[in-house]
């Protein structure tokens, strides 16, 4: 086999179709908790706060175990890392099955979080591996979306199981279904022939992580994804809900039918977006501009409404913050195309924590200027009204700005790295640069 033969093969498919599998079992396990949450308050005796900090612990560990987890995809590959990750979650999901007090379900979530950590960087990372280029930005979108469904897995039938057979059956299946992933990550997923060859390449972690670091183009795509993603997270996360329903007074019911667009709009924008990726690379920046421009706009529209927003205006709100979740993985194609090979894995860990940490500083931010407008109004005061929220919610133009920020700096700096090697502008720009000097 030479050194492309095997891409886009038929074991390329097998391959990949195994790993989104288990990057959708991954889904599951985090989302499971989420979907948990009435049971979990009986069972833990627990209070509102504590059950925040399930969640917390969930993605500090996640976002704080990104970049040891690409740098170890990098120096041992996918394979062991995709294994590895589905046994932390079994010992997780098995912790939690028979926790009986926080600190126990606290250390089952911890594996869990470690687990799934360790999952998407090493998907992302096979996947230059196993295709040809121009089927990645495709590819990338696919397996963001598909991993996806495992919300829906975790909100249908583990519900229904919880519901049935209670709380240590549920979770035993949640264990379960991660063994599977764990099958087929041992028996389907091959790191590829390009890792089983890689000639005498560096694989001390600071090394790796220096050279993906001083690449432009990964911060290009940590800003990207940064800027990106953040606002889809902190909606779903913790204060779209609330803000729906005790801000714009809606009814919990239209507002849980709202949060569920979300899946809709991956579903729809994420083929359309890996499509304009593949045919216009040149243009991915403007692309995630483009979505940035309109979250921004649509926030600020929202925000200065008088009085509640109408129901159209908060759909069109929400489609546009959606497109922000599948706009977020042009960031991971910077990564794999800026970078040598064998800092793929750390580039695609380091770009991974932008979304997620905009997402904690946001979610922690958006709280305390909640509560400090409670305390200033006095006491008695309520905590959630639509002007609090305006305020707070404000925050969010400030992270944006910071992101746009970051981008605009390393865009210039990755097209200034570019131009020195020949490769900016595209060649068509030269070509009708050419012919306008010509005439
Ligand atoms: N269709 C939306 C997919 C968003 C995925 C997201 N950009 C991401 O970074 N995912 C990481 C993960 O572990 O799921």
């Amino acid at each position: 086999m030479t050194k492309v033969d095997h891409l886009d093969s038929a074991k390329s498919w097998l391959v990949w179709i195994a790993s989104v599998c288990a990057y959708l079992i991954a889904v599951t396990q985090r989302t499971s908790f989420g979907v948990a949450g009435l049971e979990a308050t009986d069972r833990f005796s627990a209070s509102a706060s504590i059950l925040a900090t399930f969640s917390v612990v969930q993605l500090v560990v996640y976002a704080g175990l990104q970049i040891p987890v690409g740098i170890l995809v990098d120096r041992w590959g996918p394979r062991a890392m995709i294994t590895g990750g589905a046994a932390l979650m079994v010992i997780g999901q098995l912790l939690l099955a028979m926790a009986d007090s926080v600190g126990s379900g606290l250390v089952g979530r911890f594996f869990v979080g470690a687990g799934d950590a360790m999952t998407f960087v090493s998907v992302m990372r096979l996947l230059p591996n196993w295709f040809s280029g121009h089927r990645i930005p495709m590819l990338t979108q696919a397996t963001g979306m598909v991993g996806q469904l495992g919300q829906l897995l975790s909100l249908i039938p583990f519900v229904a199981l919880l519901h049935l057979w209670s709380w240590t059956p549920a979770f035993l299946s949640l264990a379960a279904f991660s063994v599977l992933g764990l099958v087929l990550a041992l028996v389907l997923v091959r790191n590829g022939p390009r890792v089983a060859e890689v000639p005498a390449v560096p694989t001390r972690a600071r090394t790796l992580l220096s050279v993906a670091w001083k690449e432009p183009g990964t911060r290009l795509g940590f800003w990207t994804h940064f800027t990106t993603q953040f606002t889809a997270n902190v909606f779903l996360l913790t204060w779209g809900y609330p803000f729906l329903v005790s801000g714009q007074g809606i009814s919990p019911a239209t507002a849980s039918g709202l949060l569920s667009i979300f899946v809709v709009v991956a579903l729809v924008a994420a083929p359309i977006l890996g499509a304009a990726v593949a045919r216009h690379p040149h243009r991915r920046s403007a692309i995630a501009f483009n979505v940035i421009g309109m979250i921004a706009l649509m926030w600020l529209v929202v925000i200065l409404w008088p009085g509640p927003a109408p129901m159209w205006l908060l759909i069109i709100l929400i489609v546009c913050i959606a497109t922000g979740g599948p706009a977020s993985m042009i960031a991971f194609d910077f990564v794999r195309t800026f970078n040598p090979s064998h800092v793929i894995g750390t580039g695609t860990g380091i770009v991974n924590v932008g979304g997620f940490l905009a997402a904690l500083v946001t979610v922690y931010v958006v709280g305390w200027l909640l509560d400090l407008q409670q305390r200033a109004a006095g006491p008695g005061a309520e905590l959630y009204t639509l002007d609090s929220f305006r305020w707070a919610l404000s925050f969010q133009f400030i992270v944006i700005a910071g992101g746009v920020i970051g981008m605009v700096v390393t865009r210039n700096k990755a097209r200034r790295a570019m131009a020195l090697r020949g490769e900016y502008p595209p060649q068509a720009e030269r070509r009708n640069a050419r012919d306008i000097q010509e005439r």
